[in-house]
């Protein structure tokens, strides 16, 4: 066995940390305010034209092919800069390997080269709705076949990106009648297309400069060439998908609590309480002992479900592991190290603040952690 990593994946590592620490971090608070949403995307077009918003996509459609080791090393590294950004970054990777991994050439060619180079900001991956989050089978969003071309008509919650992205990834019920989940299409839908709106903007706790946005399809005609994979299977393409997000949504987790980590020790070295530096007392060491394990903990999941992925071998229950234990115990880094701040951590203009509330949502979005535990025992129990 060998935990060293690829001079490639290095490069990218530091690539990404460099990125993070000089064009992120300075500018992450700032970004939470939506005036300064054009500073947010140009970002995301520096990222692109680095390469990470197609990490795991051949070349010839203009991705960079770095794997998905890789992929989780940089995810890491981003959120460390910016949550919000990492987000995005995680969900254009989510929409570019659907694409490719069932999409006609034609699609391929279409759509690819512009979520890899930034052309367009985002992708977006219109599954939930307000009736079917953790149960997205149970959607009501309905495609018609109507000769050469679909209607779809419905409305999709929660959508990532869905206010600057350039093509949305889209599940409808194509056939009612078939058993739940086996009568669900994926399309793909330009976001200029007529019979799409973006609705409210959510108002959220955190990663606020990311938009999260209602979609509705309203008679959106789609060519019968938007299909995406084949007819009623797109409920497993869905969960298929979303066990890769898992490992990019649990290294965005470890970055945030890394960061917290790395934040909260320095603060301790330098805080003086009773005379000492507050890291001499051993309350404080161990609180960090236990943060920085799980921490490593959680690195050494991740990289897993990604080697498995990278081999091309299942790594569904994987994922969820890693996606669990990385979102929840980097919650915990996170309330550690504003612990260690004391009330300073409590205010607005410390990063500790921002950090906290990053990283709340992320044992949610892309299947909540009981989800991940259902997946993981219906395996254990199925072996
Ligand atoms: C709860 C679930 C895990 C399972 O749901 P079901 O019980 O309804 O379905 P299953 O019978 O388990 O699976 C159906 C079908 O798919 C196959 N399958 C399952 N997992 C995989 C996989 N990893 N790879 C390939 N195929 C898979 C399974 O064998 C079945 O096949 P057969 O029918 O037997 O042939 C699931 O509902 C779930 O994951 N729920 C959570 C949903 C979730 O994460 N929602 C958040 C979405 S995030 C979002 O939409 C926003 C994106 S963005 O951030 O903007």
């Amino acid at each position: 066995m060998n935990f060293d990593l690829s001079d490639t994946q290095l490069m990218i590592q530091q690539t990404a940390k460099k990125f993070a620490e000089s064009e992120l971090f300075p500018v992450a608070s700032t970004v939470e305010d939506k005036a300064q949403r054009p500073l947010f995307l140009a970002n995301l077009k520096k990222l692109a034209e680095l390469g990470f918003m197609g990490l795991n996509i051949d070349s010839q459609y203009g991705g960079t092919e770095a794997g998905t080791i890789a992929f989780s090393l940089a995810m890491t590294e981003i959120a460390k800069g910016c949550a919000s950004t990492a987000v995005t970054m995680s969900v254009n990777n989510m929409v570019a390997e659907v694409i490719q991994s069932i999409g006609s050439e034609e699609q391929k060619q279409r759509y690819l080269s512009k979520i890899c180079s930034g052309e367009f900001s985002a992708g977006a991956f219109c599954l939930t709705e307000a009736g079917a989050g953790s149960d997205p089978a149970a959607m009501s969003t309905k495609a018609v076949k109507y000769g050469d071309h679909w209607i779809i008509n419905g409305t999709k919650l929660y959508i990532t990106s869905a206010a600057y992205a350039g093509v949305f990834v889209v599940w409808a019920v194509t056939d009612s009648s078939a058993p739940k989940g086996k009568g669900i299409t994926c399309f793909l839908v330009d976001a200029d297309n007529p019979g799409v709106s973006i609705s409210k903007e959510e108002q959220k706790m955190g990663q606020l400069a990311s938009a999260t946005n209602e979609v509705v399809f309203t008679d959106c005609k789609v060519p019968a060439t938007a299909m995406l994979g084949a007819l009623n299977q797109g409920f497993k393409i869905a969960v298929s998908e979303l066990a890769g997000g898992r490992i990019g949504i649990g290294s965005l987790a470890l970055g945030l609590g890394e960061k917290a980590i790395e934040l909260a020790i320095d603060h301790v070295k330098e805080r003086q309480q009773f005379g000492q530096s507050i890291a001499d007392f051993q309350g404080v060491q161990w609180m960090l002992a236990e943060a920085k394990t799980d921490m490593e903990a959680a690195r050494l999941l991740l990289l897993k479900a990604a080697f498995e992925k990278e081999q091309g071998r299942p790594f569904g229950p994987q994922a969820s592991m890693a996606k669990w234990f990385a979102t929840e115990k980097a919650n915990q880094a996170c309330y550690t190290a504003q612990q260690l701040f004391g009330g300073q951590g409590y205010l607005k203009d410390s990063p500790i603040e921002r950090l906290v509330r990053d990283v709340r949502v992320t044992s949610i979005y892309e299947g909540t952690s009981e989800i991940q535990k259902v997946i993981i025992s219906r395996d254990v129990l199925n072996e």
